[in-house]
């Protein structure tokens, strides 16, 4: 049978559902993912401004780590042709690339120094998303905005604030808003004798970057919450309920990273909460092996989960992006490998009679509702996603991977 053909014969079970399958297809075509580029090169970036620090690490030393812009953009390209469908990219501002001589510091820099990203992504016809670099840099060993040495403080405003302009001339050029998501990794190791200050301090940062003139229609300013970090167990100066009150009371965005809470807290659970009280939420969806380890994204059950609340919660409110760094594997795969499952898990959602079971739910027939939803999942979504594959150009089922191969024995390993 043909990819065509099996498409045929799933769509007949799932419209015996009441589920329309090239709906599904339609709806997931237009669901853009953001595709971080600190995949390719181990969370290194281009401006040598120093190893990487902040509490996060990528381990392994798999052969091919992309070098400089070309590389690395050459490895985006490739990537990209292996996942079905239109993307984003998001960016880091140490992926600013100079001329030859040039370097600026992270407080002066400008949008001329993210001019071949606007021109890469213009070539494709995708978005670019941003964000400020406050890590891996000497003036980040101790505290960025939350810090108590005014000079370091504003050095950081500084960066967050060019950073916006920087956004703000993606967006302009790309057409679409860019989000520009903050974290920082300020924290303590042991217990502090005062968390208040460092909030304040941290709250002050915030206000003064978001007292500059931009465009917030433009420019979708996200803050991202963690629980701890390697060297900041014991406390996260840009803790949940921090961020969660500062975005609400001043109209920005909360980024939700599926790594960053408690082993036992699920970001699924959070999405319906967040859209109940904003228009929009921010995720950076992850995989979490026992701390925030930042693994490749699976189709496992919290992603599966995560999709189902997009979904439901309207996948317009919710800017989806992916945040994982494996070292240890071909870095190629590990994209391709990760955006695709969560464009499974999307079509998974999409694929579910979502009304059927809410209406199972909502008159308690909970019994009917966990059969079903047990029975849902052996239902032929592979055939649906093969033939998403061969619709959008890319190679379906495991048929991708020689591309990888190839790619990997005439390009990664030549990278001496
Ligand atoms: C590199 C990313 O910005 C970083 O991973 C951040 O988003 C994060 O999740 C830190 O744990
Ligand atoms: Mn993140």
């Amino acid at each position: 049978m043909t990819v065509k053909e099996r498409y045929e014969s799933a769509k007949e079970v799932y419209k015996a559902i009441g589920v329309d399958t090239d709906a599904a297809l339609e709806a997931l075509k237009k669901i853009p993912i953001s595709m971080h580029c600190w995949q390719g090169d181990d969370v290194i970036g281009f401006d040598g401004a120093g190893a990487l620090s902040g509490g996060i690490q990528a381990t392994g030393n798999y052969p091919g780590r992309a070098r400089n812009p070309e590389e690395l953009m050459a490895d985006i390209d490739k990537a990209l042709s292996l996942i079905p469908g239109k993307h984003r990219i998001n960016l880091h501002a140490s992926y600013a690339v100079f001329e030859e001589g040039e370097w600026v510091d992270r407080d002066k820099l400008e949008p001329k120094h993210f001019a071949k990203w606007v021109e890469f992504a213009k070539e494709r016809g995708i978005g670019i998303d941003f964000n400020p670099t406050l890590f891996s840099h000497e003036k980040a060993e101790n505290a960025t905005l939350s810090s108590e040495i005014p000079e370091i403080r504003s050095f950081w405003i500084d960066h967050v604030k060019a950073c916006i302009r920087i956004s703000e001339y993606f967006a302009k050029e790309q057409g679409t808003p860019c989000t520009m998501n903050i974290w920082i990794p300020d924290g303590f190791k042991d217990i502090p004798a005062d968390r208040t200050s460092p909030r304040a301090r941290l709250k002050d940062s915030l206000d003064q970057i978001l007292s500059m003139d931009y465009d917030k229609t433009k420019v979708l300013v996200a803050v991202e919450s963690k629980v701890f970090g390697i060297g900041v167990e014991s406390c996260t100066v840009g803790s949940h309920e921090f961020y969660m009150n500062y975005a609400s009371k001043n109209d920005i965005l909360c980024l939700l990273d599926s790594g960053h809470y408690h082993p036992t807290e699920v970001v699924s659970d959070k999405i319906s909460s967040m859209l109940l009280f904003f228009d929009q939420v921010a995720l950076h969806v992850t995989r979490p092996v026992r701390w925030d380890s930042d693994h490749v994204v699976l189709f496992d059950d919290e992603t599966k989960e995560i999709a189902k609340e997009i979904i439901r919660g309207g996948a317009d409110r919710v800017l989806l992006a992916l945040d994982f760094f494996d070292a240890s594997i071909n870095r190629l795969s590990a994209w391709v490998v990760g955006m695709r499952n969560m464009q499974k898990a999307l079509l998974n959602a999409l694929l579910l009679p979502n009304e059927t079971l809410a209406q199972l739910q909502a008159s308690r027939r909970f019994t009917e509702q966990m059969m079903l939803q047990e029975e849902l999942k052996l239902y032929p979504i592979g055939d649906v996603w093969n033939y998403f594959c061969e619709l959008n150009g890319v190679p379906a089922k495991e048929d991708w991977f020689k591309e990888i191969l190839s790619y990997e024995k005439e390009v990664l390993l030549n990278r001496k």
